[in-house]
């Protein structure tokens, strides 16, 4: 199995890299492991507690699932991957069955911040998008499809999203085998990752 992590800041274009190279793969060859689905469970806490976390902190992320669901997962085994809501800001109870693949992608903000996880990856990528694109990008995604309104995006912006991309997630470029400059859809670099991928299938 090929494991590839790609990090980078929110709205940097993680997933849409994801679903372009899903959509050029051939299908059934590659599976997703996506650090959304792997925020602690927050059940224990009011939908008000929960509105106050930091979710761009390591600490918020359920690593050791991660680490568990891709040994799993490397040794043949399907897992079932929770579900998460960023509206009630908690696991739905849901479960995705996920089935071990030639090439499983990691792909989240934090994947490589975590020093045992960044281990367990073949190939690092970072996804780069300057941060004012970032937070443009944010902020229509937040208000159409994740329910926010202005002020709660800009607010968390200033105070935990971008410190905390600065601590933890900038960073990370360093630990990168490829990086990605997406402050526009790059196709040649999809091409380029698709080809390494193609090459090891
Ligand atoms: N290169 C790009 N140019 C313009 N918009 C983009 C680009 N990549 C992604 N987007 C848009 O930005 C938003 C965030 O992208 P997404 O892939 O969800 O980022 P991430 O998973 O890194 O948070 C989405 O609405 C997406 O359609
Ligand atoms: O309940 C939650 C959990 C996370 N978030 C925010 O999501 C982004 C990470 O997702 P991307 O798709 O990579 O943008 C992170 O910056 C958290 O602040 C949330 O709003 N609510």
């Amino acid at each position: 199995m090929l494991v590839i992590g790609i990090a980078g800041g929110t709205g940097c274009g993680k997933t849409t890299v994801v679903n372009q190279l899903l959509k050029e793969l051939p299908e059934g060859e590659v599976g997703i492991l996506s650090q959304d689905s792997y925020y602690k469970d927050t059940s224990h806490l009011s939908f008000d507690e929960r509105v106050k976390i930091n979710f761009d902190h390591p600490r918020s992320i359920d690593f050791d699932l991660i680490e568990e669901h891709l040994t799993e997962l490397k040794k043949g085994n399907a897992i079932d991957q929770p579900v998460y809501s960023f509206v009630k800001h908690n696991r739905t109870g849901d479960t995705i069955h996920t089935l071990p693949r030639k090439v499983m992608i990691v792909e989240g903000i934090l994947v490589l911040s975590n020093p045992e996880l960044r281990k367990m990856f073949d190939i690092k990528i970072f996804v780069h998008a300057d941060s004012d694109e970032r937070l443009i990008r944010r902020l229509r995604r937040d208000i159409t499809e994740r329910g926010r309104d202005l002020d709660e995006v800009l607010n968390r912006y200033k105070t935990t999203l971008k410190p905390m991309h600065s601590q933890f997630i900038e960073p990370m470029k360093e630990y990168a085998d490829i990086i990605i400059p997406n402050n526009h859809y790059n196709t040649v670099a999809i091409d380029i990752v698709k080809t390494i991928i193609n090459d090891k299938l």
